[in-house]
């Protein structure tokens, strides 16, 4: 479905969302591609939530996929770590390959897929236990640290990482439950960045913060794309715009669109697309 109308794009229906993006961050500056995934097809017992995806992720960059509810978003991003397997009635067909290995191949552990590919959820979800113990446990029963001394290290450089360090360094051995929700949210992005993963999946990551710990997770996300593939399903178009430089749009289970976050919301190609984007439906 071509676009007929170009004036009726984002620039011209919300100049706001637009210049949310930072300037020259809208943009995939790799030309290495993290994920490929191809002909996805996803079936919940009878029902048929996802048609024939092939998308490619790019390294080492942020990757949101937007569209509205029920379109699929959480249902492709749960493939990239399989944990759709965790779900009785799901049924995944099709390809996904990480740097060029089957993340569905027969030889494939799914508890080590899922420490190379972190996710974090819509509610934070620290295990009740301490500080300390969330970041360690990952590290301790994938046996990433010979000692007592390494083990702090990791927690430490974690944390840090997370942006969380300096407002708990002094309680590390306090319960993770007792942070707020925005604290909580980095504990997590702390604990999944603790067993160097190379992907990390956000699911709606801030939708239960308030706007002050969202734009903290905005920053961390923005500071950790130079080290992690980051794919981040949200429903705001402005967090896209902001955190993103590759958007994908997802429609009644198929994938309509993906490009540089920068083309898709100035000049999108496809009317479904251009419509959401412009409010008129989602
Ligand atoms: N565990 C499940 N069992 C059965 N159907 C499911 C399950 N999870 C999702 N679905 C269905 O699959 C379709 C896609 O859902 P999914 O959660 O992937 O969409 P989404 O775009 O992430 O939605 P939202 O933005 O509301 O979170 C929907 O029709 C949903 O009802």
């Amino acid at each position: 479905m071509p676009t007929e109308n170009r004036d009726d794009t984002i620039a011209a229906h919300a100049p706001a969302l637009a210049a949310a993006i930072p300037a020259g961050h809208g943009h995939v500056t790799t030309t290495e591609f993290k994920i490929r995934a191809r002909d996805v097809n996803v079936f919940y017992g009878e029902k048929q939530a996802l048609f024939d995806v092939s998308l490619d992720v790019p390294a080492k960059s942020v990757t949101a996929f937007i569209g509205p509810s029920g379109c699929g978003k959480s249902t492709f991003l749960r493939c990239i770590n399989r944990m759709n397997d965790t779900i009785p009635s799901a049924k995944v067909a099709g390809s996904i390959e990480i740097d060029g290995a089957d993340v569905n191949a027969k030889s494939v552990d799914p508890v080590v897929l899922r420490s190379r590919v972190g996710m974090v959820f819509q509610k934070p979800n620290p295990f009740p236990k301490t500080i300390f113990e969330n970041v360690a446990y990952g590290p301790k029963i994938h046996g990433l640290a010979t000692g007592k001394a390494e083990l702090e290290a990791i927690v430490e450089s974690s944390l840090k990482k997370a942006g969380l360090w300096n407002e708990v360094s002094d309680r590390l051995h306090q319960p993770g439950t007792g942070l707020s929700g925005g604290q909580q949210q980095r504990l997590v992005i702390a604990r999944a960045i603790a067993v160097s993963p190379e992907v990390i999946l956000m699911d709606e990551p801030c939708s239960a913060l308030d706007p002050i710990a969202t734009a903290k997770i905005e920053e961390l996300i923005d500071e950790l794309r130079s080290q992690f593939c980051i794919v981040i399903v949200t429903h705001s178009m402005a967090q896209a715009a902001r955190v993103s430089q590759k958007t994908a749009f997802f429609h009644l289970g198929k994938l309509v669109e993906s490009g540089p976050t920068e083309e898709m919301f100035t000049n999108p190609r496809d009317t479904r697309t251009q419509d959401y984007i412009t409010g008129r439906f989602g």
